[in-house]
C-alpha cells in the first residue's frame, strides 16, 4: 500500500462451511484479519472480492442472492469498522464462475460493484459481452 498497489482482498468459504451456514461469520472474520492494522483512508481505496472457493474454476456460480448476502454482510462490517462512508467507497466484487449469462444477475445485487473474472476472460467474445454488460447492461 506505500507504493501505491491497490490490492484485492479476496475472502472466500469452502463447501464445508457454507453447508453448515456458518459462510457469512466466515468471511467476515477473514476480513477482519485482513484490514486489521489499516487506517479508514488506507481501507477506503480498497478492493474486497468474494469469491467462495468451491466456485472458483467449477463452473458453479453462486446465485444472485448468495452472492449479495455475503457482499452485503462485507460492506455493512466495514461500515461498522470504519464508517459508512468508507464502506461505500470500497469496490466489492464478486468472483467464481462468472460468465456472460451470469453477469447481469451477479451485478444487480445493491453491494456487488463488479465481477472477477478468470476463466470466461480468456474467451475473447465471452469476456467482451460481459465488459458490455456490465457497463449498459446490454
Ligand atoms: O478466482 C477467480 C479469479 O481470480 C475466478 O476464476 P473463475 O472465474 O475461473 O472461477
Amino acid at each position: 500500500m506505500r507504493h501505491g498497489i491497490v490490492p484485492i482482498v479476496c475472502v472466500g468459504e469452502g463447501l464445508e462451511i457454507r453447508q453448515a451456514e456458518e459462510h457469512v461469520l466466515y468471511c467476515t472474520a477473514q476480513l477482519d484479519a485482513s484490514l486489521e492494522g489499516l487506517t479508514a483512508e488506507q481501507v477506503a481505496g480498497l478492493v474486497v472480492a468474494y469469491e467462495p472457493v468451491w466456485a472458483i474454476g467449477t463452473g458453479e456460480v453462486a446465485t444472485p442472492d448468495d452472492a449479495q448476502e455475503v457482499c452485503g454482510a462485507l460492506r455493512s462490517r466495514l461500515a461498522e469498522r470504519f464508517g459508512p462512508e468508507t464502506a461505500a467507497s470500497v469496490r466489492i466484487l464478486y468472483g467464481g464462475s462468472v460468465k456472460a449469462a451470469s453477469t447481469a444477475g451477479i451485478l444487480a445485487g445493491p453491494d456487488i460493484d463488479g465481477a472477477l473474472v478468470g476463466g470466461a476472460s480468456l474467451d475473447a467474445d465471452e469476456f467482451a459481452q460481459i465488459c458490455r454488460i456490465a457497463a449498459d447492461g446490454s
